[in-house]
């Protein structure tokens, strides 16, 4: 076994292994010594010496018997050792995303964590299964090579000269076959993923009356399957034939050893056949054995992605934290930008008030998700530093920073459990009342108003059965019942109805009390009503002050207002009242 699979073999399960691979070998040898014996046992019955031909069924069924207990064992073994390996690697991978930076969920490789819960731990889990098919093919084949030779050294001899030929014949041909393979799996998994798209499009596709225009991808990714599978039956079929040929051409060469041998007088006729099919059945598993090369590799890479996740290092916290001030914020000239890519915030400095609110403004990709994501430290920044409550937030564990902050981003995940589960996930030492009071502060009893189970109802996965306002709102509900000082929030950007757009407003507006709140501001009245407003470009803050202020300044501010407000066919008056309630957002 390779290193990154013998890696992932749970300390406790050495010794188990050490057994069941001992039983693995007694298994194979067992299936090599019954082939060996028989060859005694045929020539006998060839020479009509039955006495003799009946002793020797005593060594194999001595042999059948072993096998057979061995087996028996195995069977029972491998189904706990891979049990207990899925289990061990479940733990490990659990263990290891609670530990992982909160940005690398953000990341490329989140994305790959589904497969690789169930696809590779499946797969290494598989080994065990794997390691006695491969024992199988190299020990029963070398102990039937033991007997050959002690049978007859030619026959032996000429078995064993044409391994490697067979061996490389299977290789070449497996490697044709898997090239015309690979190229169907990736054709056939495109078309799957189109298909997928192709039926999570309609409602836009329809709505946009282009559900022909939409067929396009699919029909040519289908068109695209069709011929990769006609390539891999036309293409795969040089490969069998080169694999079997050098079987063949094996099983030939043996044949002729033997019968140049027996011309010679040099073998009796019956020693001959037994030998001979006794040479053939040691060319049989080189087949299976070359097949499973493929399936170890396959393991590999599971095993080596395993690895990489496992690999992963957190970021460094210190051993105990610091006492944390009071709730307020600062970023002191901070750089950062995501691995590989430009900087995105370029020496940004700005001081969020404790017990106010803050709104962030800015043109789209201006980094506005970067800053409160550094704030909760999902990444460490370049150079500069976050501070909260007068504390760097390095300086701080995890659990600490966290708990001083609430999160209320707009992909809000809300767990397949009731609507109180979900509020108490926020605080799970809450009293009922405690869950019940943040939910009606946070207009969540509407919700419960009109779902058909009240309280008991559950919001399916992700929280699919509510609206995006609704989700928010318990979004809201949960981070009034953690009742952490600090909230970060990015404001739903989804167009809500008029209900939801007051019942989010009322949330929001019963979170701020007593709380800093730093909000990427999607709606213009949210803008208005901020203490301050921050105005991001260029990775820096630009302009920071209140509504009437930075619109007294006349700049990017000003400028952004005049604009935003002609677009919405809005007038500002003076006092910087709006002529009407904003029922549409603007992403600034
Ligand atoms: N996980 C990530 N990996 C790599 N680049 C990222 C990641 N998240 C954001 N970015 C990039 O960083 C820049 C800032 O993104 P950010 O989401 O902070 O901007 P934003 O102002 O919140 O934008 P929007 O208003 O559109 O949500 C963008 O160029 C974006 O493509």
């Amino acid at each position: 076994m390779t290193d990154p699979l013998r890696g992932l073999i749970p300390a406790d399960q050495h010794r188990p292994l050490g057994r069941y691979l001992a039983a693995v070998a007694a298994y194979a040898v067992s299936e090599g010594v019954a082939f060996g014996v028989l060859v005694p046992l045929l020539i006998a019955l060839l020479d009509g010496r039955t006495t003799t031909a009946a002793w020797w069924l005593i060594p194999l069924t001595a042999a059948a018997g072993v096998g057979w207990f061995a087996h028996y064992y195995l069977g029972s073994r491998a189904l706990r050792l891979s049990s207990a390996w899925r289990r061990a690697l479940y733990g490990r991978i659990g263990d290891k995303l609670v530990t992982l930076p909160l940005g690398w969920f953000d990341g490329p490789r989140a994305g790959q964590v589904p497969q690789l819960i169930v696809g590779d731990v499946a797969r290494v889990a598989s080994t065990v299964f794997l390691v006695q098919a491969l024992l199988g093919a190299v020990l029963t084949p070398a102990t039937i090579a033991v007997f050959l030779l002690a049978y007859d050294w030619r026959v032996g001899l000429a078995a064993l000269l044409v391994v490697p030929v067979v061996l490389a014949a299977l290789s070449v041909g497996r490697r044709l076959t898997e090239r015309t393979e690979a190229a169907n799996h990736a054709a056939t998994a495109e078309a799957g993923s189109r298909l997928v798209e192709f039926a999570g499009a309609q409602p836009t596709l329809r709505a946009t009356g282009n559900a022909a225009a939409g067929r396009v991808g699919l029909d040519e990714a289908l068109a695209a399957q069709h011929r990769a599978a006609r390539r891999e039956i036309v293409g795969s079929l040089p490969g069998e034939y080169l694999g079997e040929l050098g079987i063949q051409l094996a099983f030939t060469a043996l044949l002729l050893t033997g019968l140049a041998l027996a011309t010679d007088h040099d073998l009796a006729p019956a020693r001959m056949i037994a030998v001979v099919v006794l040479g053939i059945s040691l060319l049989r598993p080189l087949d299976a054995l070359v097949g499973l090369g493929g399936v170890l590799r396959a393991c590999q890479a599971s095993a080596g992605r395993i690895d990489d996740l496992l690999e992963v290092e957190p970021l460094p916290e210190p051993a105990a934290g610091q006492p944390v001030g009071d709730a307020g914020i600062e970023l002191v000239d901070v750089r950062f930008g995501y691995p590989g890519g430009p900087d995105v915030l370029t020496g940004l400095t700005l001081t969020i008030p404790a017990g106010r609110t803050t709104a962030l403004v800015g043109a789209s990709g201006s980094g506005k998700t970067t800053v409160t994501k550094l704030i909760a430290r999902f990444h460490d920044v370049a150079a500069g530093s976050v501070r909260v409550g007068g504390v760097d937030v390095r300086e701080l564990t995890s659990a600490e920073l966290l708990s001083h902050l609430a999160l209320v981003f707009q992909d809000v995940y809300l767990f397949d459990a009731t609507l109180e589960d979900n509020i108490r996930f926020g605080n799970p030492d809450a009293t009922a009342e405690q869950v019940r009071d943040a939910a009606r502060r946070a207009q969540v009893d509407s919700i419960v108003a009109r779902l058909p189970d009240g309280w008991a109802s559950r919001v399916g996965e992700g929280g699919r059965l509510l609206s995006g306002g609704e989700r928010q709102r318990v979004a809201i509900a949960r981070a009034l019942c953690k009742d952490a000082p600090i909230v970060l929030l990015d404001e739903a950007t989804a167009s809500l109805d008029t209900e939801n757009e007051a019942a989010v407003h009322a949330a929001l507006a019963e979170l701020a009390v007593h709380r800093t709140v730093l909000v990427i501001a999607h709606r213009l009245d949210t803008i208005v009503r901020a203490d301050q407003i921050a105005v991001l470009d260029g990775g820096r803050v630009v302009e920071c002050g209140p509504h009437a202020e930075l619109l007294a300044q006349d700049g990017r501010y000003a400028a952004f207002w005049r604009e935003r407000g002609r677009a919405r066919g809005w007038r500002l008056h003076a006092g910087e009242r709006l002529d009407r309630e904003p029922a549409d957002q603007a992403s600034p």
